[in-house]
């Protein structure tokens, strides 16, 4: 079975947890609160750039260059949507230029940079993938369901992910990151599917932070 079959399969149970959750069901149906989607995008904004920072650094760790060539594109991808979203939802929503992360957000974007830095490479690329690989499926579902609602005011966001260059992004990386799977050990293939189950969760806690607006404490 190919390593990530596997990975799919083991995040199952918190993958239909993030389909049940009240920020994406409201996404879906165009109800969701202004202030919740607009603190989402601030927040998605400032993981954008930290996580072009963490494909950027795991493509100069590559050793073919085609792989190179693929995670260098993605981060450029990643700060491409970033610049995109200052300059559309910054401007319409009306939100302030400089943010600061939620400690959802910090934590989620500490976790990326600090498997990009310092894990071997393949443990690396499966921590990242679930930004691709549950960003393509949520987006798919919802895309599906919200045509029945198309003047869900959201729909610009929701096209975003259910487009083909988006799909054709999350199969290179899914093919990449089996093929360096195939070469690794059991222990490694384990810390990769470990690696992968806890961005799962730190994507299930990114939407559930948005929709409680969470602060820090202090
Ligand atoms: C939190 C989060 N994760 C993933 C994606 C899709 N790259 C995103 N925009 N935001």
């Amino acid at each position: 079975m190919k390593w990530s079959d596997e990975a799919w399969n083991r995040i199952q149970p918190v993958y239909q947890k993030i389909l049940d959750m009240d920020f994406n069901k409201q996404l879906t149906d165009g109800s969701l609160d202004k202030e919740k989607f607009k603190f989402y995008m601030a927040q998605d904004a400032y993981y954008l750039g930290e996580f072009g920072k963490a494909l950027s650094a795991i493509s100069s760790r590559m050793k073919d260059l085609d792989d190179v060539l693929a995670f260098s594109n993605f981060a450029s991808g990643a700060i491409v949507v970033e610049r995109a979203l200052h300059e559309g939802y910054f401007k319409s929503l009306g939100v302030p230029d400089d943010v600061k992360p939620s400690p959802t957000c910090l934590l989620y974007t500490n976790f990326l940079l600090n498997h990009a830095a310092y894990s071997n490479v393949e443990v690396a690329l499966a921590a990242v993938l679930p930004c691709f690989w549950i960003y393509k499926r949520v987006g798919d579902y919802i895309y599906e369901l919200q045509v029945a609602t198309s003047s869900n005011p959201y729909k610009e966001w929701i096209d975003t992910y259910a487009g083909e260059d988006f799909a054709n992004s999350v199969n290179q990386a899914i093919s990449i990151t089996d093929k360096l799977a195939e070469s690794s050990s059991p222990s490694q293939r384990e810390s990769m599917h470990q690696a992968f189950e806890m961005a799962t969760k730190l994507e299930w806690m990114f939407w559930d932070s948005a929709f409680k607006l969470e602060e820090w404490p202090v």
